[in-house]
């Protein structure tokens, strides 16, 4: 499987980066795991609903173009599904059955997805009603993935 995961905005901190280095590595054996990001769109503090729209839409069209028509889109979004992790690891099992072999993983902004991004989603996951840092979620959904492939695998992993 080739696993995509796009975000918006340069990770910059350190501890955050050793953390996603540590967790793509021990992906290596599991999947080809490729890391994008697109840059954000540069604004001011205070915004109109209008320009925050124009923010997203921009950053949403950097997003939708590193994904091909045939890559299958999972958009995190906290108004999205909640999922265990069992869950999550049943849905990777059941693309790869389904010869879903490209699946990319979106993390939006500080702003959040454009609509488009979300239109383009087939799914949309939520890890929480809570909001988190994209760079944080990062980091978060990079273990979730690699303890959806431990599960798949049958592989022990702690709890
Ligand atoms: C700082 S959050 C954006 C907050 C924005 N107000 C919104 O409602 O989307 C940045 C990105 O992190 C991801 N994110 C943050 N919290 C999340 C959660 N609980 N579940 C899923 N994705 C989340 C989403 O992709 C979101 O677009």
């Amino acid at each position: 499987m080739h696993i995509t995961i796009v975000s918006v905005g340069k990770l910059k901190e350190k501890y955050l980066k050793q953390g996603i280095a540590e967790y793509l590595k021990r992906l290596t054996a599991y999947a080809k795991v490729e890391v994008i990001e697109v840059a954000d769109e540069k604004a001011p503090e205070i915004l109109s609903e209008n320009e925050m729209e124009q923010v997203k839409d921009k950053e949403g069209e950097r997003i939708l173009a590193k994904i091909s028509p045939d890559t299958y889109v999972i958009a995190l979004a906290i108004e999205g599904k909640l999922k265990s992790s069992e869950e999550l690891a049943k849905d990777l099992d059941n693309l790869a059955i389904y010869g879903k072999s490209k699946v990319a993983f979106v993390i939006g902004g500080s702003l959040g997805l454009s609509t488009n991004v979300l239109k383009r989603a087939n799914d949309k996951l939520s890890f929480s009603k809570m909001t988190f840092p994209h760079q944080l979620m990062k980091l978060v959904l990079v273990e979730q993935i690699y303890r959806a492939f431990r599960i798949n695998r049958g592989e022990p992993y702690h709890k």
